[in-house]
């Protein structure tokens, strides 16, 4: 996350402050409503209210401190390792009023430090861990030696546990509650947004960022697959090499943008004139690769006419309505019947073919000689 250490520092602040005020509030409700409750230990409990609301009085001042801290000082790491060393040793104590070994603490345990070392600094969670959970160890078998009473919230701790009342079902949900919401909620939030930067990172790997076709890497391995695929007689393939006409004048003549703006025309033009199976990317500066799946010869040569009659209508129309004129020359090459050539040998020849297209005075399409056609 580019969060500043600061802002994750409050925001881990104002958990805090919020967890801390949500038992509080459990507390002064039970207080109110069930004076006779014995599962619960009435006078522990509300002698223990002010340190519910200390621990959330402190997180606000923690959120206040950093905030006039960063003014003075900047973005400091810092602020990280305090911010989770208090989420986890406030929870301790916490967790020590409640049992070290309930459901809340469980869920804290697991689930702090997973959203923590996706959110924060690693070290800062990692010391945070490390330290809540000594205290975790010495406050459970210190309670288990009875040098401090387990669970000091709960009356008849043992009889509530073993024969799990509902009323501490209930507050072991209630407390792990805000927990869950927000671990869930990070963790949702977080890997929904690195699937969202990974497809990014998939399409921006594959796309090239002048005309958004395919680039030079993507459209040769979509070649290779289609060309595995149609290998063996599968189904036909056709390969179209498209190189536009006399593009070194328009650069020179009306300048670099203007070149890119008719690349982008020309893109456009291109995919314009495909079926969906159809591929089309950037090869080289002003030459594309048309892949044409399933296509034998004849269908080949009317899409590549059809794409040449599409570029050849294509009107540039650059700032102050200055036009440039677009034309294209095409090498079309095609696996079918017995023909099946290897990937290497397909460009070459489309290559070729495009080559004699140009030679041939440009604007045409030109079929590969193996097919006997000129
Ligand atoms: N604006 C712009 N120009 C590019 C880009 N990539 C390649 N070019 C230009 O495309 C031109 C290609 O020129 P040439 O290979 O000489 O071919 P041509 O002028 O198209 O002539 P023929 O291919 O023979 O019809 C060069 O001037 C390159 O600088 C690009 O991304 N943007």
């Amino acid at each position: 996350m580019e969060w500043e250490s600061s802002s994750k520092a409050m925001l881990l602040g104002a958990v805090t402050c919020g967890l801390y005020l949500h038992y509080a509030l459990w507390g002064e409700l039970l207080l109110i409503q069930d004076a006779d409750n014995h599962w619960i230990d009435q006078a522990h409990l509300a002698s223990q209210l002010r340190w519910f609301y200390g621990f959330s009085f402190t997180s606000l001042l923690l959120i206040v401190g950093t905030y006039l801290v960063r003014q003075l000082k900047g973005d400091l790491v810092l602020f990280e390792y305090i911010a989770s060393l208090y989420f986890g040793l406030s929870l301790c104590y916490f967790s020590y009023q409640v049992g070290t070994l309930s459901l809340p603490v469980g869920a804290v345990m697991v689930g702090a430090p997973v959203v923590g070392f996706i959110f924060f600094n690693r070290a800062a969670v990692m010391l945070a861990l490390f330290l809540s959970m000594l205290v975790q160890l010495a406050l459970s078998f210190g309670a288990a030696w009875q040098w401090w009473p387990y669970a000091p919230m709960f009356h008849n701790t043992q009889g509530a546990m073993s024969s799990a009342s509902p009323f501490v079902v209930f507050h072991m949900y209630f407390y792990t509650l805000p927990h869950m919401v927000f671990l869930i909620t990070a963790s949702y939030l977080v890997l929904r947004r690195w699937r969202d930067r990974e497809e990014k990172v998939r399409l921006l790997s594959i796309t090239d960022p002048l005309t958004g076709l395919f680039n030079r890497r993507s459209i040769l391995v979509h070649l290779d697959q289609e060309q595995e695929r149609s290998r063996k007689k599968g189904p036909a393939l056709s390969l179209l090499m498209v190189d536009l006409d006399n593009f070194k004048s328009i650069n020179d003549d009306r300048g670099h943008e203007a070149g890119d703006f008719a690349l982008i025309a020309a893109a456009d033009a291109l995919q314009k004139s495909l079926r969906q199976n159809d591929r089309v990317g950037r090869y080289g500066g002003e030459e594309f690769l048309i892949i044409l799946p399933g296509t034998d010869l004849e269908g080949a040569q009317t899409i590549a006419e059809r794409c040449r009659q599409q570029l050849e209508s294509t009107d540039v129309i650059l700032a102050k309505g200055d036009r440039i004129k677009l034309t294209g020359s095409f090498g079309l090459v095609c696996n079918e019947g017995d023909v099946r050539m290897g990937v290497d040998e397909m460009l070459r020849r489309a290559d070729r073919a495009m080559y004699r297209a140009k030679d041939g005075g440009r604007n045409q399409v030109v079929v590969d000689h193996m097919h006997g056609a000129a």
